[in-house]
């Protein structure tokens, strides 16, 4: 492999690296391990994804790089670190390097299933859930929403060292990196994974909220349970954005109808009022939630799954109420070394490291097989939103460009929007910032390991993030351009407004006399 990659022409910067081979295919890229050959970091393993061009082969966007620089700054144990980031101007694709994680929930799960046999132990489970909760916590409190958390989105950590059994929540908010903000779900064609997608969204919802993340980590959560998914619908592809009445019907058949006396919103989802009689139609025989994931009905463990799976994602439970919850503090206390208990005498159960494929080069020619291609189907996240979050509303800088297109939240006030939207570097736009959490049976592990690399990292991103803008500058301008446009159209209407409200406050003089 690294023999083939140097036979091709390889960026300069990926020079510090030996690629050792493709590990996996996502819907944005490849991804590929490599280690360090640097002095300071020599040896550490690292993930490289390469991010395919868009569709429209325009590269990165602006919006793309702002979020990027956002993703940088993101600093928490259970979520997976971003240590470097390199645009290749040739073609501008876009490499991310992440820490390495030796599992993912999805190949330990398996692994369960398929060669052991036996379920995943409720210390294994209650920690793995803990850290997941504390990492989606940690980027809900700063104004970021996965979309898209699945089980091979759940990286553990691996070794000897102070990290082994570690989650580490990957691909947070690269979800929208390559997806024009605002774009309703039926214009962009995307295959979405839909296994963990909340019914409110499966129900035509045009907002993603937090809660969306609360309820795939409810169906993980019970995959943990019973190594299946918990609702494993048929998805139907026919054009763009169909209505997943399948997978509907796989949680329906577990949890019931919902009604509008439970999840009052239900009459304003459109899927709902074109589908209700079909969707009612179905009479189901209702086993129930405990008899799925086979647990007691007045269980802790039962009573924050079922939070989790509320139908209403206004009553779903938040993120921080869940790792409040009295689950966490009844035995087996969660730890951070997820896949050790520590008890004497515990076998500790070795999980496979991931297979490299070392046949593939770094343009991704040449062929491969193996398990992670067969099960990573494409699966996209769709369109974005305002954002809203454990009952706070927020304001997250949403703007995008992509050719001569430029859209702006309307969650935002217009003023704020564009001044967004102005703003290239945008580094201030969302508070990020360390935030303690909750701490509830566990200790918290100091973010450690990564250290020296993203002390590296920084300067490389600085220069990288200037050069980004230069050569993308005349994009910039456009969005200045196009920014202006908006404002010229806001102020006139403005000033149609005033117009307006003055001929009425004079038809209502008119009236009085
Ligand atoms: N930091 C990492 N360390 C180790 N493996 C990783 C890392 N990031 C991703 N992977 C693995 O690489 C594979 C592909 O990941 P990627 O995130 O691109 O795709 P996906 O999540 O499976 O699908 P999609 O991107 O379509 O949602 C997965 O098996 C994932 O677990």
């Amino acid at each position: 492999m690294a023999d083939g990659i140097a036979k091709r022409a390889r960026p300069a910067w990926l020079q510090q690296y030996e690629l050792l081979g493709k590990i996996g295919e996502g819907t944005y890229g490849l991804v590929y391990l490599a280690k360090s050959k640097l002095v300071s970091n020599r040896g550490v393993k690292i993930a490289i994804k390469k991010f395919k061009q868009s569709k429209e082969g325009d590269g990165v966007s602006p919006t793309a790089i702002r979020e990027i620089m956002l993703l940088r700054e993101c600093m928490h144990e259970n979520v997976v670190k971003l240590v470097d980031v390199h645009i290749n101007h040739a073609d501008m694709s876009l490499y991310l390097a992440f820490e390495y994680a030796e599992h993912d929930l999805y190949e330990i799960i398996r692994h369960h299933r398929e060669k052991l046999l036996f379920q995943i132990n409720p210390y294994t489970v209650k920690s793995l859930l803990w850290q997941i909760l504390n990492g989606i916590n940690y980027l809900h409190s700063n104004w970021i929403i996965h979309r898209d958390l699945k089980p091979s989105n759940i990286l553990v950590m691996s070794g000897d060292g102070d990290e082994q059994g570690l989650v580490k929540i990957g691909d947070f908010g690269l979800a929208r990196i390559y997806q024009a903000p605002l774009k309703p779900l039926s214009d962009n064609g995307v295959v979405v994974t839909i296994w963990y997608r909340a019914p409110e969204l499966l129900l035509g919802a045009k907002h993603y909220t937090c809660a969306v993340d609360m309820w795939a980590v409810g169906c993980i959560f019970a995959e943990l349970l019973t190594l299946k998914p918990l609702f494993q619908g048929a998805e139907d592809k026919t054009g763009p954005n169909p209505f997943q009445l399948d997978q509907l019907d796989k949680i329906f058949k577990v949890l019931g109808h919902p009604t509008t006396e439970r999840w009052p919103m239900l009459s304003n989802l459109p899927h709902w009022l074109a589908n209700r009689q079909l969707i009612q139609s179905r009479k189901y025989d209702n086993p129930g939630l405990h008899t799925v994931v086979n647990l007691q009905p007045k269980g802790l463990a039962f009573d924050l799954l079922s939070r989790m799976l509320e139908y209403d994602p206004v009553k779903r439970i938040t993120a921080a109420q869940a790792l409040d919850h009295e689950y966490f503090r009844s035995d087996p206390l969660p730890g951070r070394n997820a896949l050790v208990y520590g008890q004497p005498g515990e076998k500790v159960v070795q999980y496979p490291a991931r297979p490299v494929d070392s046949s593939t080069d770094f343009e991704g020619s040449g062929s491969i097989q193996n398990t992670q291609m067969v099960r990573n189907r494409k699966r996209k996240q769709a369109f974005f939103s305002p954002l809203q979050c454990g009952g706070g509303s927020s304001f997250l800088m949403v703007s995008t460009f992509r050719g001569s297109q430029m859209s702006t939240s309307n969650s935002l006030p217009a003023s704020a929007a564009s001044a967004a939207a102005a703003s290239a570097t945008a580094n201030a736009v969302r508070p990020m910032h360390h935030q303690q959490m909750p701490l509830v049976g566990m200790q918290r592990l100091q973010t450690a390991s990564m250290g020296a690399f993203n002390v590296g990292a920084q300067p490389a991103m600085a220069g990288l993030a200037a050069n980004m803008f230069v050569q993308r500058g005349q994009q910039l301008q456009q969005v200045a351009h196009h920014q202006q446009q908006q404002q010229q159209q806001q102020q006139q209407q403005h000033q149609h407004h005033q117009h307006q409200q003055h001929q009425v406050q004079k038809l209502r003089s008119f009236l009085r006399s």
